[in-house]
């Protein structure tokens, strides 16, 4: 039997690549809806239809769902960099907030009953619980945060009213790449530690900073909870089925495998990895960054049934690894 078409915001871009593959071979059919402004076509598998608009525009977004048979959505589109939201929250809250606004809208006149949307753990802000589970108060400490949690705000009391259910998974800190070698993360300028960490071990930087050694963690430096980017993708497709499945259900999970790793001992495992060490250098805490994020997962593992594939840290490490590799410079 033919699965219904989902559509897949932000499917150009680095999760949403993942979710689309992920998606495409389980035989979803897919349409991916991208303005390209941190994405690229070349994410895409072939057979996709990638339609270039700003979901936010909703004259455009009605067009695109007169053109497709769309059931369900799974919304990645947006912007991504923390102290980008802190230098201008305007345009943030404007891509985020007003545009996820926009598009609940045009999917509600378009009949849509299922929304999936990418939430962040940094919706918890600074926490003062570990592991963090989804009841942990949401106390955002920057504009990206806040633009993410007004964004659920948004998609609960919709849903209250029998619009449409939703999920809002909040994702912990996204790493790797496709074990195929497919997608991965491609941005230019990226802040991530591994995107970074993985630059400078092909030669691209010179050396990683170490933000901060004086944390009150083991090692001084902050503890993180880094989760495979296909193990993300295949907890969304379980995500969209618990959707349709339940029409009556919405939730809110956590993604990540609750399991903490310094920044100092991700560069040692990508020391081992790479077989040469990178340069670090070790330097002031940059601004706003909780000592430690870790996930409870309970709730996905119980809800969704979700079993991690690419957990080990030195697999994380090795695709994304592979993936700069073959990235051009
Ligand atoms: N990367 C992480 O660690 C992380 C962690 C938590 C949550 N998230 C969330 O996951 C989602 C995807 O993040 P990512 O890391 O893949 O980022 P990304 O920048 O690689 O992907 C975002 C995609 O959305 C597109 N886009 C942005 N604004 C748009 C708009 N108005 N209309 C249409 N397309 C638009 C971009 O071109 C890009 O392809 C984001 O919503 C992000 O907030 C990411
Ligand atoms: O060059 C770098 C980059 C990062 N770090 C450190 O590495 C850790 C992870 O930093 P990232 O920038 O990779 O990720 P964040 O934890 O800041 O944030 C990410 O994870 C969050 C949730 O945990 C949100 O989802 C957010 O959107 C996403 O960017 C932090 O302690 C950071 O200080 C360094 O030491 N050097």
């Amino acid at each position: 039997m033919t699965k219904p078409t989902i559509l897949v915001t932000g499917g150009a871009g680095y999760i949403g690549s993942h979710a689309v593959l992920a998606l495409h071979d389980a035989g979803w059919p897919v349409v991916v809806a991208d303005n390209l402004s941190n994405g690229r076509r070349e994410a895409i598998p072939e057979g996709v239809p990638l339609v270039e608009v700003n979901v936010g525009d909703s004259a455009a977004m009605a067009d695109l769902f007169a053109a497709h048979p769309i059931t369900a959505i799974m919304h990645f589109a947006g912007s991504i960099v923390v102290p980008d939201s802190v230098s201008d929250p305007h345009y943030y809250y404007g891509n985020n907030t007003v545009a996820t606004h926009s598009l609940i809208g045009s999917a509600m006149k378009a009949g849509i009953k299922h929304i999936l949307f990418s939430s962040t753990a940094a919706t918890y802000g600074a926490p003062d619980t570990s592991p963090v589970d989804e009841d942990t108060p949401t106390r955002p400490i920057n504009p990206y945060g806040w633009s993410k949690l007004m964004s659920e705000q948004m998609l609960r009391d919709i849903a209250a009213t029998g619009a449409f259910n939703y999920g809002a998974l909040r994702y912990f800190n996204v790493a790797g790449a496709d074990p195929q070698g497919r997608s991965g993360q491609a941005s230019k300028g990226a802040t991530h530690l591994l995107k970074v960490a993985c630059e400078t071990a092909v030669g691209k930087r010179t050396h990683v900073d170490v933000f901060g050694t004086d944390y009150p963690t083991p090692d001084g430096t902050c503890v993180r909870d880094y989760i495979h980017v296909s193990d993300l993708a295949s907890a969304h497709v379980l995500a969209l089925e618990a959707l349709m499945a339940d029409p009556a259900e919405s939730f809110t999970l956590n993604i990540g495998y609750g399991r903490g790793t310094s920044v100092l001992e991700m560069l040692d495992v990508l020391d081992e990895v790479n077989g040469t060490p990178i340069k670090r250098v070790m330097g002031e805490r940059r601004a706003g960054d909780p000592p430690q994020l870790v996930a409870s997962n309970r709730r996905l593992v119980e809800r969704l049934g979700w079993t991690p594939r690419y957990a080990d840290t030195a697999t994380i490490i090795r695709s994304a690894l592979e993936w700069e590799r073959r990235l051009p410079s």
